[in-house]
């Protein structure tokens, strides 16, 4: 009987820096055989294409396998198990398994799922690692109004009043076994002060805090944690499983999806125009590639909130689609219709 597969889950808020974390990790692997299991939102493939732009012969793409189902903890049993078993499966198995949930994934179903008899025999949860955004926490991302959400609690017995970010957000905090307070480049000394002093708060006693930037982080310090916390699931509970005694959840606060794009003429106009489209419909996170027109590299667009950030990641390949790709997140209702004709107009206003 062999030892078990040490697997890390990285969890973490929409644009917390995951795969920023992952790059940097594979790339200081040294020597590692790490597959990684990606899940996003949408078929676009936004983390995947870019870590396997990474170059570095540890981002082998035949070692990161995508689940495109946009949340990890709903499909455990369609989706995760049988990727798993897949990949235990191969020959050449892999030292180390790295998980990255989507943004909006609980992390609790995922680890519970290590207790599947398949599963258990052959991998555990070496660590639960949670990326935390202090920037997006030291500019009140998480609960824009949190005097206004407090007053509402106090004025009603039922404790369903956190916002869902809020929520998700304590969360994703709860399951960890270390958290990353990453984007620290981001944010002043004592308002990052303020920021770990709230982060501990909603950690579990005894949970380690690193802070990053750019995910930053040593390798030792986040791969071999060795708490197998599949077997230590206590304390560790979501909102929801508290509310609804372990009953499934649903997603319904949140919404995405992804649209295409012909070419666009100018990356400036294209840029104010997703600024002004974030800025008017409240998009969470915005990412994917555009093709600007002549030139000769793809360029990566990445929003989290407000913060926008675009640069041309790699050539576009011989025969391959030259064609604008984005995903938007949001808190629902998304106003799809409106935010793709934002978009698209703005594609045309910029190719006429
Ligand atoms: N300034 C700064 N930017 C960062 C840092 N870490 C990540 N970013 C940027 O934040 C954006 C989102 O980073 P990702 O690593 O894609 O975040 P993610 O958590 O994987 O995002 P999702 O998978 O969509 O939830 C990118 O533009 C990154 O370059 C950091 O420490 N400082």
């Amino acid at each position: 009987m062999s030892t078990k597969i040490p697997t890390t889950v990285i969890t973490g808020f929409l644009g917390a820096g995951k795969t920023t974390l992952v790059r940097h990790m594979l790339s200081h692997a040294k020597g590692k055989r790490i597959a990684l299991i990606i899940n996003e939102f949408g078929d676009i493939g936004v983390d995947k294409s870019i870590l396997a732009g990474c170059g570095d012969e540890t981002c082998r793409e035949e070692d990161m396998i995508e689940l495109a189902n946009g949340c990890i903890c709903c499909t455990v049993a369609d989706d995760f198990i049988p990727t798993m078993q897949a990949l235990l499966e191969r020959e050449d198995r892999p030292d180390h398994i790295v998980i990255e949930t989507s943004g909006l994934a609980l992390p609790q179903p995922l680890i519970r799922a290590f207790n599947w008899p398949q599963i258990k025999a052959q991998v555990t949860v070496d660590g639960v690692v949670t990326v935390v955004d202090a920037a997006a926490l030291a500019e009140g991302r998480f609960a824009s109004d949190e005097a206004a959400v407090d007053a509402q609690r106090q004025a009603d017995d039922m404790l369903d009043h956190e916002t869902p970010l809020g929520e998700l957000f304590e969360d994703q905090l709860v399951a960890a076994d270390l958290v990353v307070l990453n984007k620290t480049d981001l944010v002043g000394v004592e308002a990052l002060g303020q920021v770990e002093n709230r982060v501990r708060a909603e950690m579990r006693p005894g949970t380690g805090i690193v802070r990053a930037a750019n995910g930053h982080v040593d390798v030792a310090a986040l791969l071999g944690l060795g708490v197998g916390s599949e077997d230590d699931l206590e304390g560790r509970e979501s909102h929801h499983e508290l509310e609804h005694d372990g009953e499934g959840h649903e997603h319904d606060d949140f919404d995405s999806f992804s649209l295409r794009m012909p070419r666009i003429a100018g990356k400036d106009a294209l840029l104010k125009t997703i600024e002004e489209t974030i800025r008017t419909h409240d998009v969470l996170r915005l990412k994917g590639f555009a093709a600007i027109d002549g030139a000769p590299a793809r360029l990566a667009i990445q929003a989290v909130g407000p913060r926008l950030t675009a640069y041309f990641d790699r050539p576009w390949a011989d025969g391959e689609t030259r064609e604008t790709a984005l995903v938007v997140i949001g808190e629902s209702p998304l106003d799809r219709a409106a935010i793709t004709a934002s978009l698209e107009r703005a594609a045309i206003a910029a190719a006429a």
